[in-house]
């Protein structure tokens, strides 16, 4: 059973009269309970693969599915069912923390007490800061109130681009041990990542360079 699959799919840009190809037939199959690692430096494609997979961007070509479902025509199911973290930092920085808890459990009709087995870690780490103003955070906890917010609805399947970028080496250790834990709970998670180390703490990992896997990622 896979919780993502990718076939054959390319994206093309358009950047004044020149086409920009991001993505060049991407396969990939990611199973369920799998931590995945998508590495690759600056410009090589993850984003907009992760964009994709998560129904923000539609492909020039090829096919996806996640949960089961297709990434074009059951693009408001799989919102349901997927937490997305982007590269950049997503939070209302004018919120304090616990209003941007509050206001991602609400979009989702949920609670944070719902859900909260899931943040508990992470949110213990943060409550102590619970009213300080998002945008006042240091890297590692703006990350944690990130990670905290992808997850308030319980998702499925857990996408996160570049999580760790700008984060001090403690706070990244400890985000890597939190993706095991909510592995260990039964998510599906895609991570993107800059860092070849870090390919070293997935299950699997697709190599990525100028819109290509440099393997085949398909069959393994
Ligand atoms: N909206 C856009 N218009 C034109 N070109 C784009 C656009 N978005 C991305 N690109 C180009 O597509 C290529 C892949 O970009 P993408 O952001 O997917 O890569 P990435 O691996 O995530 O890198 P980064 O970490 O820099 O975001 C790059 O050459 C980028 O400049």
């Amino acid at each position: 059973m896979y919780s993502i699959t990718a076939h054959n799919i390319s994206k093309d840009y358009q950047n004044g009269k020149a086409v920009v190809s991001a993505l060049q037939d991407v396969s990939l199959q990611v199973k369920s309970g799998e931590l995945f690692g998508l590495i690759g430096p600056d410009g090589a494609g993850k984003t907009s693969l992760i964009r994709i997979l998560t129904t923000l961007l539609l492909p020039t070509k090829g096919t996806a599915s996640v949960a089961g479902l297709d990434v074009v025509k059951d693009f408001k199911k799989i919102r349901q069912k997927i937490g997305y973290m982007p590269g950049r930092f997503s939070l209302y920085q004018d919120l304090s923390v616990q209003e941007n808890l509050d206001f991602f459990a609400s979009i989702f009709n949920t609670s944070i007490e719902a859900n909260y087995h899931l943040i508990k870690d992470i949110y213990e780490q943060i409550a102590p800061f619970k009213d300080r103003k998002a945008g006042k955070l240091s890297g590692g906890m703006k990350q944690k109130l990130a990670l905290s917010c992808a997850l308030i609805h319980k998702p499925e399947v857990l996408f996160l681009d570049e999580p760790t970028t700008g984060v001090d080496v403690v706070s990244r250790k400890e985000f890597w041990q939190m993706l095991q834990h909510l592995k260990q709970e039964g998510l599906s998670i895609l991570v993107a990542t800059p860092y070849m180390d870090e390919a070293a703490l997935c299950d699997r990992v697709a190599l990525m360079q100028d819109g290509r896997f440099l393997r085949d990622q398909s069959s393994s």
